[in-house]
């Protein structure tokens, strides 16, 4: 009868199941140990762990196609030998396999272990990223000093890494192909579940575009008339070195250059925590409590146990931040090298996002333990951070005296906002676009270099300081490019956290279309019930439904729409516009002649 049919499936899934969780268990233990202790031997183990799980996975891939139930009637069994179903890299045979993870793991630990010399004075070349040169560009304001940095990280974290990078294009491009995936882009579009993801894309790369033109014209004149007309071109790309960020992803650390009134008060989060002997510990501590006041679920005590928050001083880690799923009795993880500044405020609550939806989903059957879009993973921490940041929670917690600001303020908090939160999409629309066209075979090797700047400057009107050729090979000095991780899922977080803020406002009776007393910029859905209860809903669901049926559940819409970041930033573009043409600061850019050929 179909009831036992469904208990040999479900008997079936049950073993599959818990011998994946295992498996995930053992590799994520010795992927945590080599990333918070970068050492040859634990490069190794973890090669070997997952190489002996690629294999396991293929066998178990096999019994799940073999048994059928990928065309069950029980949508929850087919929705389980679907994912399961599915290999990925772990297709490739065994001695492919360990030297596409040999080809990663030694550019990511290229990337950990970077160090360049200081600028204009004598000293050992040991300066890391994470914090010394990540500072110098954020807080520096000298453009030679900036240059200096830029070249030395790129030609260090980039260049060498070119044949690394060509093994990995090879074997991702062998195991889309054996997977039956058109390319391993087409592989990573996969995990949308969306036949309409690279045109749902375009379309919202194309409504933000005219806001994105407006913060860049206006930047672009700010700038010019701080450095001067030989460093800032007037119509030309920005360059990149003077945006406050290595990779011009976000240029918020740059706002002291740009702010829209400098009189006006601003909050300065950074200072007044270190007035205020704000630890480490209490960053993760603010996080915390945030999702506690939501009724949501709480840091177990081995997160504070095993977690590695700090940078260690006897050994070499991966400093990225990173939040780890150990997959057994809440078993959640962060590592990151945290320092107390506003930057990492942000990060903190990124990454206690990730844990927040671990430990929601961790009833979930193993296979459903993940997000149902990848966009929904890099929302989650953003959604707290959006509210933390607002005048009134930054009151409520003492870290400032303004609780509701003025039309002035509010338009410098919304430009800050704007130059992380818009600037942001078309980065992470080009690290994408570009290794979209590598993997599918569209660029010749020898143009890699100058494609990926050709883009960049296409999409966001930026251009490296100095000239840069196809001897160089600079993609790989941004950390996901050398980790394998895709980076869309960032764009697609972008989106979706003004989404998933304006539903959770709704819920915290916090926010009111067209009431100006309960805007969505100064939302706060601290200490709300409602607002958890729904969220936790959402996160418990993991991966067992498809996203648009969660996201309908939780916001009542089904697709990834730019509407509601347009609404929050509404207030700033009609200000920016009315600013540019005041000031006829020329808008747009042309091509960038920093790069041969
Ligand atoms: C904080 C993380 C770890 Se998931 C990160 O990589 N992010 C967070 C925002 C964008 C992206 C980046 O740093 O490039
Ligand atoms: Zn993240």
């Amino acid at each position: 009868s179909s009831n036992s049919l469904k208990s040999d499936a479900r008997t079936f899934f049950e073993h599959e199941n818990e011998l994946l969780r295992q498996r995930r268990r053992n590799e994520f233990l010795t992927s945590y140990e080599y990333n918070t202790n970068v050492t040859e031997d634990n490069r190794k183990a973890m090669i070997a762990v997952a190489t002996s799980n690629a294999a396991a996975n293929k066998e178990m891939t096999r019994n799940v196609i073999a048994s059928g139930y990928v065309d069950s009637s029980d949508e929850d069994i087919k929705r389980q030998a679907t994912i399961l179903g599915d290999l990925g890299i772990d297709v490739l045979p065994e001695s492919d396999y360990k030297e596409l993870l040999n080809a990663v793991s030694l550019m990511q630990s290229n990337y950990a272990t970077a160090t360049v010399c200081p600028y204009n004075k004598e000293g050992k070349c040991t300066l890391q990223l994470e914090p010394h040169i990540q500072e110098r560009l954020s807080d520096s304001r000298d453009p030679k000093e900036l240059k200096h940095y830029w070249r030395q990280w790129y030609d260090k974290a980039g260049t060498p890494m070119r044949e690394n990078f060509k093994k990995y294009i090879e074997m991702t491009r062998k195991s889309a192909r054996l997977n039956g995936y058109s390319s391993y882009a087409d592989y990573w579009i996969h995990f949308y579940e969306d036949s309409e993801f690279e045109a749902n894309l375009d379309k919202v790369y194309k409504a933000i575009l005219p806001l994105y033109r407006e913060i860049h014209g206006y930047v672009r004149y700010r700038l010019r008339s701080y450095y001067g007309d030989e460093i800032v071109p007037e119509n030309g790309n920005i360059p990149m070195h003077l945006l406050g960020n290595m990779w011009a992803q976000q240029w918020d650390n740059a706002l002291p250059l740009f702010t829209p009134y400098p009189e006006k008060p601003f909050i300065d989060v950074t200072s007044e925590m270190l007035r205020q002997n704000f630890t480490v510990r209490k960053l993760f501590e603010l996080g915390d409590e945030f999702f506690k006041s939501l009724g949501m679920r709480a840091l177990p005590k081995s997160f504070w146990d095993l977690s590695v928050l700090t940078r260690p001083a006897d050994r070499e880690i991966i400093c990225h931040a990173s939040a780890w799923d150990l997959y057994q009795d809440s078993d959640v993880r962060i590592k990151m090298c945290t320092d107390v500044n506003t930057h990492y405020l942000y990060v903190v609550h990124h990454e206690l996002g990730h844990i927040q939806y671990y430990l929601q989903y961790e009833k979930q059957p193993t296979v459903f333990r993940a997000a149902p879009n990848p966009g929904f993973h890099e929302a989650v921490g953003d959604v707290i951070a959006l509210s933390v940041a607002t005048p009134k929670h930054l009151k409520s917690i003492g870290l400032s005296d303004v609780g509701k600001l003025d039309d002035e303020s509010r338009i410098n908090e919304l430009f800050k906002n704007a130059l992380k939160k818009i600037v942001f999409l078309p980065f992470a629309y080009t690290m994408d676009k570009y290794r979209y066209a590598i993997f599918r075979g569209e660029v010749e090797e020898s143009k890699w270099n100058c494609a990926f700047w050709q883009m960049r400057s296409e999409f966001s009107g930026v251009e490296p300081p100095i000239q840069r050729t196809d001897a160089d090979f600079d993609p790989p000095a941004k950390y996901h490019i050398d980790a394998d991780v895709e980076y869309l899922r960032y764009f697609a977080a972008h989106i979706f956290q003004f989404q998933f803020l304006r539903a959770l406002c709704t819920k915290a009776g916090q926010y009111v279309k067209g009431d100006p007393e309960k805007s969505l910029d100064n939302c706060d859905i601290y200490n709300s019930k409602e607002a958890g209860e729904a969220f936790s809903k959402f996160l418990s669901l993991g991966a067992s439904v498809h996203w648009k049926k969660a996201l309908k559940e939780f916001t009542g819409e089904t697709e990834m729409d730019p509407s509601a970041l347009m609404e929050y930033f509404e207030p700033l573009t009609k200000w920016l516009q009315a600013e540019n043409q005041r000031l006829k600061v020329p808008i747009g850019w042309g091509d960038t002649d920093k790069v041969a050929g």
